[in-house]
Order: structure tokens, then C-alpha cells, then sequence
């Protein structure tokens, strides 16, 4: 059987450096592409790319998508940044690709994605939920990508379930205290020297606590995740928004 031809962009990144390791050990792919900032895209088309793995910044990768998906090369997406607007504009250029599949995966850690199941699952049984996540200090964006997604979640949980709004009588705060608001879940950021990504969920209700927890302690974590949308992403064509699509979860 031909191997499936995989091109990595952000090549040279933390998480990118360890896909192009992940991708070069992997029986089934093909490493034609190692690109970094400043490399042509045409690399992908001349190498007859039919995966993309987009490890970049928020800044790069829509540039990046719309020329796979102009091009009909699936792309599976760790980059962060996400907003409506820019998964509509998405949406927009696969209609004229139809047979072209993305996944977006704001996490691709087994962990991650079953706190954000667990999570969705417990919030609607808790009065208080609040949400901390503690990366690296290189991190360039705030709130992570995952912290986001799982606040969303909570919260759609929390309407669905009919969930009175959040206990807080905080009537004077400087700036920042409280968090960023992601759809009425509190979402507070640690950077820190030492970390890598690491996720808690606080839950309370009267007289008890549950705190879910999940940490990635390397760059490792990443890649079952990773290499299971390479092989899915070509028979799933449109946009897949969270890598608990392609995992057989109970
Ligand atoms: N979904 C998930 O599970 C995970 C997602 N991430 C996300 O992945 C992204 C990358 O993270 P991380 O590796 O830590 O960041 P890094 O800054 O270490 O890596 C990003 C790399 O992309 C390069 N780059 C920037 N623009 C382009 C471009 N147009 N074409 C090719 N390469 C480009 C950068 O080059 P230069 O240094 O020159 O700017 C850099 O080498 C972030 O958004 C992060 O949040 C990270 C881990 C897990
Ligand atoms: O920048 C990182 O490191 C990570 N980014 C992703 C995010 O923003 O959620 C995934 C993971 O937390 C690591």
C-alpha cells in the first residue's frame, strides 16, 4: 500500500519539531515537506503534499489553510486562535473544495479531550465553575486554545441543562482579576517557567469541590492525537472542529 504524503508547516516549532519526528517514524507516512516561516507554500503542491499538519502561529494559518484547501490538500490543525469569524471564513473556501477534509484540534491529547468531555459532563451539577490553564512562558496567546473550547463547552452544557448563573458577588476588581469572561465561565492564564500545558477545571456546589486536572508533561503527548487526523482527515471531507470526532469515545 502507497504511503499517505505528509508536509508539516511550523517545522522547526516546539510541537512541529516532534510532529516531523512523530511523522518520519510512522510506517504508513511520508515526510515530503518540513516547512518553516518564510518557506514557499509551492513546496507542498510540488511535493505532492495530500496532508498538511499546520503547527504555526494565529498569525500564519489562515494563509496557510486557504492554500491547502485551494489546492485540495487536507490539513489537520494544532494552531490556536480560533474565532466564528474565521471558522465561517473557513467554511467558506472548503464549500468551493468539497472533497477537501480539516480538522481543527484545539487539543490533541487524549487527556485534554476527556477533560473537556468530563468537564461538560459535571458542569451542569455544580453551581461554580471556573477554569485555570498553565502553559510555558512562550506561549503568545491567552486564554489557550483548549481553555477556551472547554469553557465553551461548560457553557453550552450549563444552558442546555437550564444552570442559573454563576454565584459572584465581586462588586470591585482590578483588571484581570476575575479572569477572562469566555461565555460566563471565568477563564484565568498562568505562564510559567518550567510548565508546558496543563489544564484545571473547578467545580463547586454547596459544601463540595471536584477539580479535573490534566497535564502534558511533553511535546510527546501530542502526537497519537496528531497522527490519527493525518490518517482521518482524507476520508473526512468538510470541517471537524475537536479531535473527539475521530476517537471512539463512550
Ligand atoms: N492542538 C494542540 O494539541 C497543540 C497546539 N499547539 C499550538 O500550536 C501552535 C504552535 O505552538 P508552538 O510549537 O509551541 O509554537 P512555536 O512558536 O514554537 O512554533 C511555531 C513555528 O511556526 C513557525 N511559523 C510561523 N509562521 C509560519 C508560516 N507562515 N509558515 C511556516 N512556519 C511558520 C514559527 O517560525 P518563527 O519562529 O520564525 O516565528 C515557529 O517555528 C500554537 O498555536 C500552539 O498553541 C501547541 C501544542 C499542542
Ligand atoms: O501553546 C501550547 O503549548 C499549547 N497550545 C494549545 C492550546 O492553546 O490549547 C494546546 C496545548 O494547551 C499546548
Amino acid at each position: 500500500m502507497s504511503k499517505l504524503r505528509v508536509a508539516v508547516l511550523g517545522a522547526k516549532g516546539r510541537i512541529g519539531a516532534e510532529a516531523v519526528r512523530a511523522v518520519e517514524a510512522a510506517e504508513d507516512l511520508e515526510l515530503v515537506a518540513a516547512l518553516g516561516r518564510g518557506d514557499a507554500l509551492g513546496t507542498l503542491t510540488d511535493t505532492g503534499a495530500q496532508v498538511v499538519v499546520e503547527l504555526t502561529t494565529p498569525a500564519s494559518v489562515m494563509e496557510n489553510l486557504d492554500f491547502c484547501v485551494r489546492h485540495g490538500i487536507h490539513a489537520v490543525v494544532g494552531t490556536t486562535g480560533w474565532t466564528d469569524d474565521r471558522l465561517a471564513q473557513l467554511d467558506t473556501s472548503l464549500a468551493a473544495s468539497p472533497e477537501t477534509g480539516v480538522l481543527i484540534a484545539p487539543n490533541f491529547s487524549i487527556g485534554a479531550v476527556l477533560t473537556m468531555k468530563f468537564a461538560q459532563a459535571a458542569a451542569p451539577y455544580f453551581e461554580s465553575v471556573e477554569v485555570i490553564e498553565l502553559h510555558h512562558p512562550n506561549k503568545v496567546d491567552a486564554p489557550s486554545g483548549t481553555a477556551t473550547r472547554t469553557a465553551q463547552l461548560i457553557a453550552a452544557a450549563r444552558q442546555q441543562a437550564g444552570s442559573a448563573p454563576q454565584p459572584d458577588a465581586t462588586a470591585t476588581a482590578l483588571d484581570g482579576a476575575r479572569g477572562a469572561d469566555v461565555d460566563g465561565v471565568p477563564v484565568h492564564a498562568v505562564r510559567l517557567r518550567g510548565l508546558l500545558a496543563h489544564q484545571e477545571v473547578l467545580l463547586g456546589g454547596e459544601g463540595e469541590t471536584l477539580t479535573i486536572r490534566h497535564d502534558s508533561l511533553h511535546h510527546s503527548s501530542f502526537m497519537p492525537g496528531i497522527l490519527l487526523g493525518v490518517r482521518r482527515v482524507v476520508d473526512t471531507p468538510g470541517l471537524t472542529f475537536g479531535l473527539e470526532h475521530f476517537l471512539d469515545l463512550r
